[in-house]
């Protein structure tokens, strides 16, 4: 039987590494993964039909039936992550890693950063929801954080294109499952922990774990969001490097004041003991506090001061906070708001604007959190006039049923109606605006489908409303 060192050399050496027996191919090492679904030792008699020439798993019965073949390792999924790496990176890693987790503002502090870095003239590559970027390359995004194969293959391909620099979002998903396993990250972010995905995750303190192993197993320093029980445990236990940040007075980043306007922010920052005054081209008050996250990074790689005015030219990411400009001056913001804290901080901020009416539509993801949804009516109906319940991605669920669970956390003075249909939904929403009015269109940002029963329906809310907008028209 051979050894595990044997077997990494043979990665090393250029013996392909695969976790899915569908893409076995003569001589590859498959890696029996448990998954949430399946056991991937099922697949094991596939994999060794396709020619797989070792098989590492855990299950000591199925490993008895492989024989000599066979290797044992007690965790397959980090198995997995150390032949990546060997596979990926044979001479170890060289690309810088930031790594960013938390429940929201984990795509905006990745964007965020990529502006920031390029303007000090680092080559950077950023991977999470919306997109995977590096100089002369851009591929849509089907996850948060890829699987750990994919992410190994996307990591050296831009190593070798001469990427320096890596910002990557770390979903809760992702560190459970130990996809990025075998990677050390420079510098971990936390932006928050808020409710969501209680679906996958059996509590909050379970979904807390999950996020605290980038801080515990993976990142050298910490840049932790400092205003919340959950970033404050991290601060006390981490023992690298860290900076926390917030709006707090005890943070080391800090905001001293700011002013909202309905297209930009006025603030000024203190970091340490420097005082910075800003002008950002976004809306949205905790938009003050993903800046200040990319700030600390840029602290940590020691380029923030001379380039900190990069941040009064940084876009927000498609599909945050983003302002749909129309030639009728309708007020109307897509935002991908789909957790109850999101919503009441996006309808909260724009509240503070001068406005007059605030008109929501929304809907919540079928197949996830179903704890979420009447707090997210809760959060909508604080801070809006009106709402409008749609469907976001009913998924394989129901989606009356999916709106029943919403609707059960409106008060029974707040005014909604509830229409199925997500065009006619925005429609309505549209015909409701008067001068000064807002709709904000929330929930599915920057997607460009609205997914049914397993199948993806072109459905983007920004084209929507030009569409409606030019039908009303005609
Ligand atoms: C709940 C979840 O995260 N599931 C992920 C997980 O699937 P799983 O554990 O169910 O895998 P499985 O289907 O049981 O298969 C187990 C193993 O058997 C293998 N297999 C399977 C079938 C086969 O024929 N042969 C075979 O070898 C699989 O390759 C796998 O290694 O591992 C798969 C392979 O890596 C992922 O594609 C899958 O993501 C699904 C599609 C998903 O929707 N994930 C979402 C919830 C997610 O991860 N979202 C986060 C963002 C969350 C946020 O908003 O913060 C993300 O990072 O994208
Ligand atoms: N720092 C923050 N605190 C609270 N809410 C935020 C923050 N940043 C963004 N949001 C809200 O969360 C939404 C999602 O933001 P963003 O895409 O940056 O988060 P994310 O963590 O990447 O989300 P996902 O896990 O779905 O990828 C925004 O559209 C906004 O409504
Ligand atoms: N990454 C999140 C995105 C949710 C976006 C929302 N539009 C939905 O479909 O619920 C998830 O997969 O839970
Ligand atoms: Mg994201």
């Amino acid at each position: 039987m051979v050894s595990w060192p044997e077997i990494i050399n043979l990665a090393k050496n250029g013996k392909r590494v695969v976790a899915d027996s569908r893409k076995v191919k003569k001589g590859d090492i498959f890696v029996a993964i448990p998954g949430v679904r399946i056991d991937g030792s099922v697949f094991v008699l596939e994999a060794l039909e396709k020619g797989a020439s070792y098989i590492v798993s855990k299950n000591k019965k199925v490993l008895k039936r492989v024989g000599s073949k066979g290797i044992y390792h007690p965790n397959p999924s980090l198995a997995l992550g150390e032949l990546a790496k060997a596979y990926y990176f044979p001479r170890g890693q060289k690309l810088k890693l930031i790594g960013i987790t938390g429940t929201n503002g984990k795509t905006t502090v990745c964007f965020f950063l990529e502006h920031l870095l390029k303007k000090a003239g680092f080559k950077v590559g950023i991977i999470g929801t919306v997109l995977v970027r590096w100089p002369g390359q851009e591929q849509k995004s089907f996850m948060t954080t890829p699987d750990c194969l994919t992410l190994y293959q996307l990591l050296a391909e831009m190593e070798k294109t001469g990427v320096e620099i890596v910002c990557m979002e770390v979903s809760s998903h992702a560190l459970s499952q130990a996809r990025i396993a075998g990677l050390e990250f420079e510098i971990g972010v936390f932006t928050n922990l808020t409710q969501d995905h209680l679906d996958y995750h059996k509590d909050m303190q379970d979904y807390f774990k999950a996020k605290s192993k980038l801080f515990q197993q993976y990142a050298k320093k910490a840049v932790l969001y400092g205003d919340c029980k959950w970033g404050k445990e991290i601060l006390t236990q981490f023992s690298g490097e860290k900076l926390s940040y917030g709006f707090h007075h005890s943070n080391d980043f800090k905001v001293l004041n700011y002013k909202l306007f309905p297209e930009k922010i006025k603030a000024t920052f203190q970091l340490r003991d420097k005082n910075i005054a800003l002008e950002l081209p976004f809306i949205g008050k905790y938009n003050l506090l993903n800046v200040l996250a990319a700030m600390g990074v840029g602290e940590f790689l020691g380029i923030l001061k001379e380039n900190i005015y990069a941040f009064e030219s940084c876009p927000p990411p498609p599909g945050r906070m983003e302002l749909v400009n129309n030639e009728q001056g309708l007020g109307v913001i897509i935002d991908y708001a789909h957790t109850p804290d999101a919503l009441e901080n996006v309808c909260k901020s724009l509240k503070e604007l001068p406005i007059n009416k605030l008109v929501v539509v929304f809907g919540c993801g079928g197949d996830r959190d179903k704890i979420k949804r009447p707090l997210m009516a809760k959060a909508v109906s604080r801070w809006a006039d009106f709402a409008i319940v749609t469907t976001d991605n009913p998924r394989f669920e129901a989606p009356e049923e999916i709106i029943k669970d919403i609707i059960k956390g409106f008060s029974s003075e707040f005014k909604y109606l509830v229409e199925m249909d997500r065009k006619i939904a925005i429609s309505k929403g549209l015909n409701m605006l008067g001068k000064q009015d807002i709709l904000l269109i929330a929930g599915k940002g920057h997607e460009d489908y609205q997914e049914i029963c397993g199948v993806k329906y072109p459905f983007s809310d920004k084209e929507v409303v030009f569409k409606i907008l030019e039908e009303n028209n005609n």
